[in-house]
């Protein structure tokens, strides 16, 4: 099926955690341990990481590696700009959850003048800027990448002139300014926020599925209202943490939570998700094997993989 193109970006230094670049690895396992042909069926391309900063001293407390962030973000907008162009549906698999902020650059550059929504199934709000955060792992802050919001009313920290130029860049990177309104972000599952991020989603009326809600609604009716709150956006996509999952099963993750999907729920939530037509891209992160017993989350995680993109193809 050469529609579907994988995007695989190694990237983890915006974790918390060590491991996360070895998660595309751990699907590629998982896959084969089902005989699957998912990896052999698809043409993929690989984004250039920055890791091996990670060997060497951070610079910026507040925004740790945010220069090579910056340079992912860079290289992963344009990969995700070049196979929309080839007019190829884009499947990223990545490691931490900061190169989604290059993917919705990425698609802004193809699609500029269309309004872009963003479904996020997470347990964070990954709202926070090097102002807001509790940690300086960038992971927590693709939202404020592209939406621009430095949140500076909830101030927590001093950031550094160096730390404060790079910022200003990453929110630039593919088109200038904000890629997306935070009112067209939609939540699910997310349970686990700070100050900062929930004052940002009640000022600006961010919608978020919470587990109870989710438990009420049932998965099918919640998929359906997710997108129908995105009706006004012309393009969709779709950024699948596997923390979103219940941290009983989601063991291999960098900062599991309690109180999450499960594996069934996650699945039939992607599968009906992506049958809406809007939606232009979909992207998988955080799975880290080095956390893990026997590979269990990405044996979950690529089950979610290949029942999400066999439902994509089967509604192109
Ligand atoms: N993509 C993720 N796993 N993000 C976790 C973020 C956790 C916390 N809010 C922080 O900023 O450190
Ligand atoms: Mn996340």
């Amino acid at each position: 099926m050469n529609k579907v193109k994988l995007i695989e970006v190694r990237s983890e230094i915006a974790a918390g955690t060590r491991g996360a670049s070895l998660g595309i690895e751990a699907l590629k396992v998982a896959s084969l341990d089902r005989d699957s042909q998912y990896f052999g069926t698809f043409d993929s391309v690989n984004v250039d990481d920055e890791n091996n900063l990670l060997f060497l001293k951070n610079n910026y407390p507040h925004a740790k590696h945010i220069d090579g962030v910056h340079t992912m973000v860079r290289r992963v907008c344009s990969t995700v700009n070049d196979v929309m162009n080839e007019k190829r549906f884009p499947i990223v698999l990545a490691g931490d959850h900061s190169t989604a902020a290059g993917t919705i650059c990425g698609i802004k550059k193809n699609r500029p003048d269309q309004r872009l929504g963003v479904i996020w199934i997470d347990a964070h709000a990954d709202l926070h800027s090097p102002y807001t955060t509790p940690s300086g792992n960038m992971h927590g802050m693709p939202l404020a990448m592209v939406t621009g919001l430095d949140n500076k009313e909830m101030q927590v920290n001093d950031i550094t002139e160096g730390t404060r130029e790079i910022w200003e860049d990453i929110k630039n990177v593919g088109v200038k300014g904000p890629k997306i309104d935070p009112g067209d972000i939609v939540f699910i599952s997310v349970r686990d926020t700070e100050d900062p991020e929930k004052h940002l989603m009640e000022k600006h009326g961010i919608k978020n599925f919470t587990p109870e809600e989710i438990s009420r609604k049932g998965i099918k009716q919640v998929a359906k209202e997710a997108t129908e709150m995105l009706s006004h956006c012309e393009n969709i996509y779709v950024s699948f943490d596997v923390d979103s999952i219940d941290s009983r099963i989601s063991k291999g993750t960098g900062t599991p939570v309690p109180g999450g999907l499960s594996v069934e729920e996650a699945k039939l939530l992607n599968e009906e998700i992506i049958k809406e037509k809007k939606v232009c891209c979909w992207e998988i992160v955080e799975v880290n094997p080095t956390l893990d017993t026997e590979n269990l989350m990405a044996e979950n995680a690529f089950d979610i993989l290949e029942n999400t993109t066999k439902s994509l193809i089967e509604n192109f």
